[in-house]
Order: structure tokens, then C-alpha cells, then sequence
């Protein structure tokens, strides 16, 4: 009886196991992506870095992410909203996926007044690095890619995992054509030897190093475009941060880009909304794709099909920052991040390193020319107390820098710069 119970045990058990082996295929683009995705592991690090110095204080100049609370007028208009769905009259349950429309019209005023976007031209999202996903969905895995080298990884990372894509060769990944932005060409690629390819991401201010496009630069970049027939799928999600007057805040400051050019940006890095989720992204009706059909067509079909629209308490707060008082209380937050970079940058000029951005951009990007970036940032974690982004982990050509955002207390970034002082010293 005993045997036999153990048989029916065995046989159960091989059965169950059965059972949970199933026979699907990974995506064998998944396959094709290396270590996990940049800020995670950033993350990671720090924690183990943490878990064995526990008394440490770090202080992150690594992930962009915002520190200073959100100004009292926005948050007391969600707080509203909120509070509003608690009332039959308050209540609203699913809205249009593209944006409410106020918001809508807001933003086409605000930020587009000048460059001729109309409101049904914008749609209201969760946020630009969402946004970027769901445009490679529209676009599918045959376009090739064109990227800025360095640059925020999410555009090379979601071109493999749709397929647009080669295997990774030890630099970078096959069928990307990398622009590099280095400091011989004033962070701006040499269109002149960049490969066609239908589609092209561009950042500007580029994130990671800080560097804004002149309208001369972005001028020549739509005449690539155009004569390529690519599509630019251009980030403006630092654009407020431009002081120089020489350098758009908009792609559709340049004639014809509204033949070219979605544009995406984000309330993240403006507002402090970067646990709120609001970003927008503009599809121009003139838009058209080779055989005439628009683009803006199929954005609204991939919003409908596959968002529910931002939510509602989150637009109040994006009404609001669209406000007087709220546009206000933005460009306050970024003046702050703004001289956070200053202090950050003037620091590392006087110790003798090179440094670039933090004029238009809340990053600057310092270079340790011959050394690993990921080496740099364990040195710096280990030296400092201090938590960096390795320039690598944007691009080939972000090797030998490291990238620090200037999004802190103010308390902190003095700290940082005193530790840094204090380790790195006078240098030659
Ligand atoms: C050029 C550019 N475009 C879009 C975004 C994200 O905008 P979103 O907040 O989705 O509206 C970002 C945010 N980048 C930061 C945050 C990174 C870490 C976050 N987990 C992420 O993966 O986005 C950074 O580079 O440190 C950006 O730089």
C-alpha cells in the first residue's frame, strides 16, 4: 500500500510539474537586451552599497528624479479633484483617452501658441517614457533606428524589444545608428555621415549631457529629416529648462517639422510630477506616413486601444499648472534645479575636470577620460557617498564620462560637492 501511495505521490507530482511547463516562446528580442534596464541597476547598487556601509549618508545625483515637494497651488488642485469624486457632481469615471479637453487646449496655448499646434494635436498622456513605448508599438519592428549618442536608453531599448534590431555587438546594437554627441562636435552629430534610417530620436536638451540644440542645428536637422523622409520623434521633456534664447523649445519653432517631427514631453521634470505620471505628445495632422495615411490616425487608435487616458485627478493638477500661479511655481522648481546644476558644474570646473551641460539642462556631464564609467561611478559611490550615472549606460560614446542631475536639496547638493572637493581635490 505504501509503495503504491508513493507511485500515485510520484505520479501526481510529475503531472503537476507537467502542468506548469509551458510550451510558449520568449520574444527573442528580450533575448537580445543586455543587463536590465539602466536606473534599475543604478538603483540596485546603491542599495547594496547602502546594505554594507549602513551608516552612510548617500546622496543620489544619479536617477533624474525630482526631490522638492510639489508647490501647494498644484497639489491643492488634485487634492480638489480628488475630493471632487466623493460627490455625484464631482464624479467622473472614464474620459477621453486623448486628454480632457481644457488640458488639451492648455497645453496647445501654453507651449504652442508660438508654433502653430493645435489642441487635437496633442494628447494627454502618463508620461513621456510611455509615450515612447507605445510610439515604437505604432510603428512596429521594420522602421530602422537613428539615435543620439548618448541618450536616454528607453529609445534604444524599446527599438530591440519591438524588433528594429540586430544582436548587441559588444558596442552597441545592430541596425541603431548611433549620432555621437561628443564634445568635438559640440554634442551636435555630423548629419553628413549619419546613415538614413525612418525613424530618428532626438533629445534636446539632451539628456545625458545637457547639451541644447541651436535653431541652426535644429534647422538642418528637420532638412535631414525631410530629405531622408524619416520621421523625428523629438524629447523636449527639459525644454523648460532652455535659458539660452538661441535654442528652441519646441521642434516646431522650424518650419516643415510639423511635416516630420511627434514631439513628447512630460510634466515630470517641470512640475515635480515624476510619481504623478503626465506627460503629452504631439502628432501634427500634417503628419503623413509614405503612403499618405497620417500618422495622427493610428496615435489616436494606439491611445484608444491601448491607454484609458490620464487620470483625472492628475489633469486637475496639470490644469493647474498651467495656471498663472502654476507656471509660476514651475518655473521657480526649475530656477532651484537650474542653480543646483550651477553650484554642481562651477565644482567640477574649479577642481580642473571638464564639464559640459547645466546651462539648459538639469545634468551636467563630467568627463574621466580613460576610465570605465561604471568604474567611475563604483569610485565615486565608494570615495563619496555619492550616486552618479555612468555615461555608458547611455550610449558607446558616453564611455569615459559620468553624468550627475541636479535634482536635490540644496543642503545636499553643497554636501556633494564638499565631499567631492574633499576627495578629488585640486587636480592638474
Ligand atoms: C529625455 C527623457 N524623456 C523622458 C523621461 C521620462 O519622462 P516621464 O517621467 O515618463 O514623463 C526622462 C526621464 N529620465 C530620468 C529618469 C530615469 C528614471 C525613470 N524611471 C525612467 O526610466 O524614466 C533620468 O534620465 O534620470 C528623460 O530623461
Amino acid at each position: 500500500a505504501s509503495t503504491r501511495s508513493r507511485r500515485m505521490t510520484a505520479v501526481v507530482q510529475a503531472v503537476a510539474q507537467r502542468a506548469g511547463t509551458i510550451d510558449v516562446q520568449r520574444n527573442e528580442n528580450f533575448g537580445k537586451l543586455r543587463a536590465g534596464y539602466l536606473f534599475p541597476e543604478i538603483a540596485r547598487r546603491r542599495t547594496a552599497h547602502q546594505d554594507k556601509n549602513p551608516d552612510a549618508k548617500i546622496i543620489s545625483l544619479g536617477i533624474g528624479d525630482t526631490t522638492e515637494p510639489l508647490p501647494a497651488y498644484i497639489a491643492d488642485a488634485m487634492a480638489k479633484a480628488a475630493a471632487g469624486l466623493a460627490s455625484r457632481e464631482g464624479y467622473s469615471g472614464y474620459g477621453a483617452e486623448q486628454g480632457q479637453g481644457p488640458l488639451r487646449e492648455a497645453v496647445a496655448r501654453t507651449f504652442y501658441g508660438h508654433a502653430g499646434r493645435a489642441a487635437d494635436e496633442i494628447f494627454i498622456s502618463d508620461g513621456s517614457k510611455c509615450d515612447i513605448a507605445r510610439i515604437q508599438m505604432m510603428f512596429g519592428s521594420k522602421p530602422t533606428v537613428a539615435v543620439q549618442d548618448p541618450s536616454y536608453p528607453v529609445y534604444v531599448d524599446t527599438s530591440v524589444m519591438m524588433g528594429m534590431t540586430g544582436d548587441h555587438n559588444g558596442t552597441g546594437f545592430d541596425g541603431i545608428e548611433y549620432m555621437v554627441c561628443n564634445p568635438d562636435n559640440h554634442f551636435f552629430p555630423d548629419l553628413s555621415k549619419a546613415k538614413r534610417t525612418d525613424i530618428i530620436f532626438f533629445c534636446s536638451p539632451n539628456n545625458p549631457t545637457g547639451a541644447a540644440a541651436t535653431r541652426a542645428q535644429l534647422t538642418e536637422l528637420v532638412a535631414f529629416a525631410r530629405k531622408n523622409g524619416s520621421i523625428l520623434v523629438y524629447d523636449a521633456a527639459y525644454a523648460l529648462y532652455i535659458s539660452n534664447p538661441d535654442c528652441p523649445k519646441t521642434i516646431y519653432e522650424i518650419p516643415g517639422a510639423e511635416e516630420v517631427a511627434i514631439e513628447t514631453c512630460s510634466f515630470s521634470k517641470y512640475a515635480g510630477f515624476t510619481g504623478v505620471r503626465l506627460g503629452w505628445t504631439v502628432v501634427p495632422k500634417a503628419l503623413k506616413y509614405a503612403n499618405g495615411e497620417p500618422v495622427h490616425a493610428d496615435w489616436n487608435r494606439v491611445m484608444t486601444t491601448c491607454f484609458n487616458g490620464a487620470s483625472n485627478i492628475v489633469q486637475a493638477g496639470g490644469l493647474a499648472c498651467l495656471q498663472p500661479q502654476g507656471l509660476a511655481d514651475m518655473h521657480a522648481m526649475i530656477k532651484f534645479y537650474k542653480e543646483n546644476a550651477q553650484i554642481l558644474k562651477t565644482t567640477f570646473t574649479e577642481m580642473g575636470f571638464s564639464v559640459y551641460g547645466g546651462d539648459d539642462a538639469p545634468y551636467i556631464w563630467v568627463g574621466f577620460p580613460g576610465k570605465p564609467s561604471w568604474d567611475v561611478f563604483a569610485e565615486i559611490l565608494e570615495r563619496c557617498n555619492i550616486v552618479t550615472t555612468p555615461g555608458s549606460g547611455f550610449g558607446p560614446a558616453g564611455e569615459g564620462f559620468v553624468r550627475a542631475s541636479a535634482f536635490g536639496s540644496r543642503e545636499n547638493i553643497l554636501e556633494a560637492v564638499r565631499r567631492f572637493k574633499e576627495a578629488y581635490g585640486k587636480r592638474n
